[in-house]
C-alpha cells in the first residue's frame, strides 16, 4: 500500500488484444518503492474514501483498526468492502482455537517468504517485458511459457507421491444451499462457534452490534454473512467460504445465497463442492414455499451438476417441539421429488437440527421432546460423507474465485479450487481465456499456511508472477501449459441437458461456474431416457421440466478468443430471465 498510478483493478475490467500495460509500474513494488497516496489516480481515491468510509462503518465501534490498515486491505482486496472487512476481523480478533496451523505473518507475504526462503536460488528478474501470445496458438504459447521472463525455483517435486506421503487429512468442500431465510447462514455460524473456531468474545460483539439493528437472531448468520449490504438485507449475496476442521477431514463451507437473484453465484459455490447440506425450515408454511422456491430448484442444480451426496437439514425444530412426525412429512414430502432428480437415497442423510439453539449440530440434541431421535447429528454427518474422487493424474484445472493483490513480494495473488491435477511452487501456468503465462511464486493453503504445492481438491491462493492483473479474473481458469492438453474457448457445443422449465430453441445464459455467455439453443435433437440415455423420441419441438435432453448450443462470442474454456464433461447450467431453465454435461464440442 498505498496504490500506485497505473495499476488497474483486476476485477471487471473489460480486456482485449490492445490492451496493454506499463511492466514497470507492475514491477516497482518488487524492488520496494510504496507509492505515496497522492499518486492515486483520481478514481483510485474516490474508490478509497468510499470504501474506508463503509468498512468502518462495518466493523463499528468495536474493531479498533488502523486506517492505514483498513486501506491496505481495500486495496489489496481491490476495493471489496466485504473481502477487506473479513480480512480485518480476522486480522483483529483473537481466536481461542484456529481452525488449523497458526499464521506467522500476513496473508499476502507469508508464502512467497517461505517460497524464497526454501529457493534460495530462485531468480526474480523484474522488468519483464509484456508477452505477445498469439491466441490460438498452443505452440506460440509453449513458446511463450519458455520466454517467461521471472524463473522461480521449483524443488521439481513429484507432487503425486509428496501428496501420498504427506498423510494429510481428507479435503471436502460441501455447498449450503436452501431456501431464502431457511437459516442456512445461522446454521454454519452455529456449527463454527460450536467447534470453537471463533470465541464467545467476537460472537458476543456479533450480538451486541445485531441487536444494536434490531436483528438480533441474526447473530450467527453473521459469523458467515459479512458484508454491510448482507447484513442490512438479512440475506446472503456471495459465496462466503470458511474453513473448518474434525479429525478426520478438512472441510470448506461454501455458503451460498438463498435469494433467487443470487443464484448465478450459488452455481459458483456448487460447481467447487464435493456434497451439499439441503437446509429445509421445518415449519409448514416455510417449507412449502421452499419447495415452491429454491429448496427444489437448488436441489435440481447440484444433482445436474454432478453432486450426489445430499445431507438434509431439518431445521429449525425448535420451533415445531421437534415432532417426529413433521420430520417425517418433510422426509416424504421431498423423497419422490429426490427420486425424480436422479438423487440415490442412499446418498441422502435426513438430519433434524436447530441451528439457533445449536440442538443437534455438534452437540446432540438435548429436548426431552427428541428423545425419539437416535441418528447423527450434522457434524456427523458431514464426517462420514466422502468427497469426490479426485484425479490428480490430470493437467492442472483450477478456477479462479478471487483475484487480489498483495503488498511487496507478491505483487498479485489468485484463489479458488483445483479440479484436477497438481501445481507446486515454480509451475508455469497459463490463464484462461486470456491465454496468458504466469509463474507460480508461491502457495497458501486454505488455513493460511504456506506450502511447496497443491493438489486437486483444495482451494489454495497461488501467488502469481509474470503476468498483468487485467489477465485474470474471477471465474477464469488456470491450467498446465502445453505440452499438457489445452481446454479449448468453445463457441459451439452439444450437451445432455436435465431441463428445469420448459424448454424452446431460444437464447440462454449459460454459466460454467461464474463464467457466463449468452448462447442460443439451435437445435433439440433427442429426449433421452433419464436412466439409459437410450433415445426415446428424435427432434423434439419442445422439452419439458423433468426431461432430459440432447440439444445444441452456439454461444454468441466476439473475436477470436471468445467462447467459454468448456471441455468433454464440463457441468453448465442454462438461465432465461433470472429462471433456471436447465443444467447439464458437455458432451461434444466445435
Ligand atoms: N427458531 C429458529 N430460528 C432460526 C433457526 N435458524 C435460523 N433461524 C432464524 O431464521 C432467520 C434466517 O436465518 P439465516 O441464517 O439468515 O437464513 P439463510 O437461509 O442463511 O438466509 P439467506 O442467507 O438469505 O439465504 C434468522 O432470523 C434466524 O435467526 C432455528 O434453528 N430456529
Amino acid at each position: 500500500m498505498p496504490p500506485k498510478s497505473g495499476f488497474q483493478r483486476a476485477k471487471n475490467i473489460g480486456y482485449d488484444d490492445d490492451d496493454v500495460y506499463d511492466d514497470e509500474d507492475y514491477f516497482d513494488e518488487e524492488e520496494g518503492g510504496d507509492v505515496a497516496a497522492d499518486e492515486m489516480s483520481e478514481e483510485d481515491k474516490e474508490q478509497m474514501a468510499i470504501g474506508t468510509a463503509k468498512v468502518k462503518e462495518a466493523l463499528g465501534s468495536e474493531y479498533k483498526v488502523k486506517e492505514a490498515d483498513i486501506q491496505d486491505a481495500l486495496w489489496n482486496y481491490y476495493y471489496d468492502v466485504g473481502k477487506s472487512v473479513t480480512y480485518l476481523k480476522n486480522k483483529y480478533t483473537p481466536k481461542t482455537q484456529t481452525p488449523a496451523k497458526p499464521k506467522t505473518a500476513s496473508r499476502f507475504d507469508q508464502a512467497a517468504g517461505v517460497a524464497d526462503a526454501k529457493a534460495p536460488t530462485g531468480t526474480i528478474k523484474a522488468k519483464s517485458k509484456p508477452k505477445v501470445v498469439e491466441k490460438t496458438d498452443g505452440d506460440k504459447l509453449a513458446e511463450s511459457v519458455e520466454k517467461l521472463t521471472v524463473k522461480v525455483k521449483s524443488k521439481n517435486l513429484d507432487v503425486i507421491e509428496e501428496y501420498r506421503k504427506s498423510g494429510l487429512k481428507k479435503v471436502s468442500s460441501f455447498v449450503v444451499i436452501g431456501h431464502v431465510d431457511h437459516g442456512k447462514s445461522t446454521l454454519m455460524g452455529r456449527l463454527l462457534y460450536d467447534l470453537k473456531v471463533v470465541d464467545d468474545r467476537s460472537v458476543d460483539k456479533l450480538r451486541q452490534e445485531a441487536e444494536t439493528v434490531g436483528k438480533s437472531s441474526f447473530a450467527l448468520a453473521w459469523l458467515m454473512d459479512q458484508t454491510p449490504e448482507e447484513r442490512s438485507r438479512g440475506v446472503t449475496v456471495d459465496i462466503a467460504t470458511m474453513p473448518f476442521e474434525t479429525e478426520k477431514t478438512s472441510f470448506t463451507i461454501l455458503d451460498a445465497p438463498g435469494h433467487r437473484d443470487f443464484i448465478p453465484n450459488m452455481i459458483a459455490g456448487v460447481s467447487q463442492a464435493d456434497f451439499a447440506v439441503l437446509v429445509v425450515d421445518a415449519q409448514e408454511n416455510s417449507f412449502q414455499s421452499g419447495l415452491k422456491g429454491q429448496t427444489k430448484e437448488h436441489a435440481l442444480i447440484v444433482r445436474s451438476m454432478g453432486i450426489q451426496r445430499l445431507i438434509v437439514a431439518v431445521n429449525k425444530m425448535d420451533t415445531v417441539s421437534w415432532s417426529k412426525e413433521r420430520l417425517e412429512k418433510v422426509r416424504q414430502a421431498t423423497t419422490t421429488f429426490f427420486e425424480s432428480a436422479s438423487f440415490s437415497l442412499k446418498n441422502i442423510t435426513f438430519v433434524p437440527c436447530a441451528g439457533l439453539t445449536g440442538d443437534n449440530v455438534v452437540q446432540h440434541v438435548s429436548a426431552s421432546a427428541a428423545d425419539w431421535y437416535t441418528g447423527p447429528t450434522l457434524l456427523e454427518a458431514l464426517d462420514v460423507s466422502e468427497p469426490k474422487k479426485r484425479d490428480l493424474e490430470r493437467p492442472l484445472r483450477l478456477t479462479i474465485n478471487d483475484v487480489f493483490r498483495g503488498s511487496g513480494q507478491n505483487p498479485l495473488s489468485v484463489s479458488g479450487q483445483i479440479e484436477a491435477g497438481t501445481c507446486q511452487v515454480g509451475d508455469a501456468i497459463v490463464a484462461l481465456p486470456s491465454r496468458e503465462t504466469a509463474v507460480i511464486k508461491g502457495i497458501e493453503l486454505s488455513d493460511g499456511s504456506p506450502a511447496d504445492w497443491a493438489v486437486a481438491g483444495q482451494i489454495p491462493t497461488l501467488h502469481l508472477v509474470d503476468i498483468d492483473p487485467i489477465h485474470l479474473r474471477f471465474g477464469d481458469m488456470l491450467i498446465s501449459p502445453p505440452p499438457a492438453p489445452s481446454v479449448r474457448l468453445v463457441k459451439s457445443f452439444t450437451c445432455k441437458m436435465l431441463a428445469f422449465e420448459h424448454v424452446l430453441p431460444q437464447y440462454v445464459d449459460v454459466f460454467r461456474g461464474r463464467q457466463q455467455a449468452t448462447g442460443l439453443i439451435t437445435g433439440l435433437s433427442s429426449i433421452l431416457n433419464k436412466n439409459t440415455g437410450e433415445i426415446v423420441k428424435k427432434k423434439p419441438r419442445i422439452v419439458k421440466p423433468g426431461e432430459v435432453a440432447r440439444i445444441r448450443i452456439e454461444l454468441e462470442v466476439k473475436g477470436e478468443g471468445g467462447g467459454l474454456p468448456l471441455e468433454v464433461g464440463s457441468r453448465i447450467v442454462l438461465r432465461d430471465g433470472g429462471k433456471t431453465v436447465g443444467a447439464g454435461l458437455l458432451e461434444s464440442y466445435t
